[in-house]
């Protein structure tokens, strides 16, 4: 058979590199993580299963909007002891992206800095059942809930309807809390099994939380 040599004309092609690729989900757990405990690493597990993320970002803030501050350490501090609070989970990571802006931490700048950098992400930004009632007093509410699907997780005694849209994740209640971690450190009580071995080194070797002036 002859085999005959055709030519085809250049033909472009365009193809939409941000919008043609699967979104990824990425959750978003933005916190004071003064200090962080095994509940954040409990519920951020379980909503990574349970909506099938392909990641959690953990962001500590600079300035937490709704804190006091003055109970709070220093920011530096609190990432230090989030990363070692996550070590050895492969989709569990952590940010500076807060503490680099500086300022108040508010959610809405944050993600619309990520969305900027990453628009192939779709976020999902998860708040304890606690918080959801506090939305309506958030920095740019109406135009946050465009742009990132809030995540609420059901913890016990707390309001669970919100004029907001909120994807409700069940995640079985275990009560602990920052504040509880700093009351039993400035009593010299345990705090095994509340947080990570690493962490808890970490408060000893600092000597945080001892006098109580964090409580
Ligand atoms: N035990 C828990 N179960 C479910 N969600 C939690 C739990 N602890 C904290 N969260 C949620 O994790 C996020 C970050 O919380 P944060 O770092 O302020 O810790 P916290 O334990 O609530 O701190 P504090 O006791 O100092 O108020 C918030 O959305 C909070 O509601
Ligand atoms: O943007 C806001 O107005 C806003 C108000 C309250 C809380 N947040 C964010 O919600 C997350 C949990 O807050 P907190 O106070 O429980 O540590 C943390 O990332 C905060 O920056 C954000």
């Amino acid at each position: 058979m002859a085999l005959k040599t055709v030519k085809i004309p250049e033909v472009q092609i365009q193809v939409d590199l941000v919008h043609d690729q699967p979104r990824r989900k990425v959750g978003l757990m933005g916190g004071t993580f003064n200090p962080p405990h095994l509940g954040h690493l409990l519920v951020a597990e379980q909503v990574l299963s349970q909506l099938g993320l392909d990641e959690v970002i953990f962001i500590p803030d600079n300035k937490p909007p709704h804190i006091d501050e003055k109970k709070t350490i220093s920011a530096q501090t609190r990432l230090e002891m989030t990363k070692l609070s996550i070590q050895g989970n492969p989709h569990f990571s952590v940010s500076d992206i807060e503490l680099k802006r500086g300022g108040v931490s508010y959610t809405y700048d944050t993600v619309q800095q990520l969305r900027r950098e990453h628009p192939e992400n779709e976020y999902y930004f998860i708040i304890g059942g606690d918080m959801v009632e506090y939305l309506p007093t958030w920095y740019k509410i109406d135009e946050l809930v465009k742009i990132v699907n809030f995540v609420g997780v059901k913890r016990p005694g707390y309001q669970l309807t919100s004029p907001y849209p909120v994807l409700w994740v069940d995640v079985p209640g275990f009560e602990v809390s920052s504040s509880l971690i700093r009351q039993k450190v400035a009593s010299g009580c345990s705090i095994h099994y509340l947080v990570r071995d690493e962490v808890a080194d970490f408060i000893k070797e600092e000597g945080l939380y001892q006098d109580g002036s964090s409580l």
